[in-house]
């Protein structure tokens, strides 16, 4: 995926503050960047451009040299909010997410079964999102997402709402689908303990405009142990970037 000199502004005819500039960013297949920045930076809008959500004002996303015109070009989507339908089960939510309509809906049901069972929900299946925690409700928009098997998972703080154990059990659950599945993903976050447990690349964005400052790549290999000193030693250098 290819972002090129992407600039946006909000307001009439994209005349209001310039909330990214000119961001330029290659994302290798398979790769998984995480996106940091101080709030208002630009992490969203940059990820809703990517999902064709949003224009940009000027410049371009290409994905295998397609320019995004909008969603469906390969990119699935996962919110911290984990919008399911309230009046559908775990199985029925994920099947929602196929629009394959050559799939009969027995089908679409047993491939949703499948995936349930990738993100360990199997013994959920029936269960309706109010009797689901935050982070069963999670896995479910997780597998609803990878419905279409999109090459391109692109993650908005998805696990922000949910406590630390839960968190890092997701954390860990994700590294597994993404290896399993092959994905490029990209993932934003507020966490740099995130970023670096989950990322190849740590790309910090800096506010007002909303700009690169910093591509760092994380060779540390899987599992990163957070008291590993080459961990401690990146986080305080990504603290540092955020907090200059
Ligand atoms: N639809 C919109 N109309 C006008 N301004 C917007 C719109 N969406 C975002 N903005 C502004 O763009 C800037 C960047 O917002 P964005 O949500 O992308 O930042 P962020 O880095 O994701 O923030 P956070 O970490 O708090 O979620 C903010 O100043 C925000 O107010």
């Amino acid at each position: 995926m290819q972002i090129s000199n992407v600039t946006k502004s909000f307001g009439a005819a994209g005349h209001g503050p310039t909330v990214l500039q000119n961001i330029d960013l290659t994302v290798r297949e398979n790769e998984f960047v995480s996106l940091v920045g101080r709030s208002g930076c630009g992490k969203t809008t940059l990820l809703n451009i990517i999902a064709g959500l949003e224009r940009p004002t000027s410049g371009t996303v290409e994905i295998h040299g397609r320019e995004v015109r909008g969603p469906g070009q390969g990119q699935g989507v996962v919110f911290q909010q984990h919008a399911l339908f309230p009046w559908m089960t775990a199985r029925k939510n994920v099947a929602f997410g196929f629009r394959d309509k050559s799939l009969s809906k027995s089908d679409k049901e047993e491939r949703a079964r499948e995936l349930l069972q990738l993100v360990g929900l199997s013994a959920a299946a029936d269960k309706y999102p109010r009797e689901m925690s935050g982070g069963m409700q999670q896995r479910v928009a997780i597998a609803r997402a990878l419905a279409l098997d999109p090459e391109i998972l692109l993650m908005d703080e998805p696990f922000g709402a949910l406590d630390e154990l839960t968190r890092i059990e997701l954390q860990q659950e994700l590294l597994r689908i993404w290896e399993a599945r092959k994905k490029t993903v990209v993932f934003v976050t507020h966490s740099i303990n995130e970023a670096l447990v989950l990322s190849d690349r740590v790309i910090l964005l800096a506010p007002h405009p909303g700009r690169i400052e910093r591509d760092l790549a994380i060779s540390l290999p899987r599992p990163r142990p957070r008291t590993d000193p080459r961990f401690v030693a990146l986080h305080e250098e990504i603290w540092k970037g955020l907090s200059s």
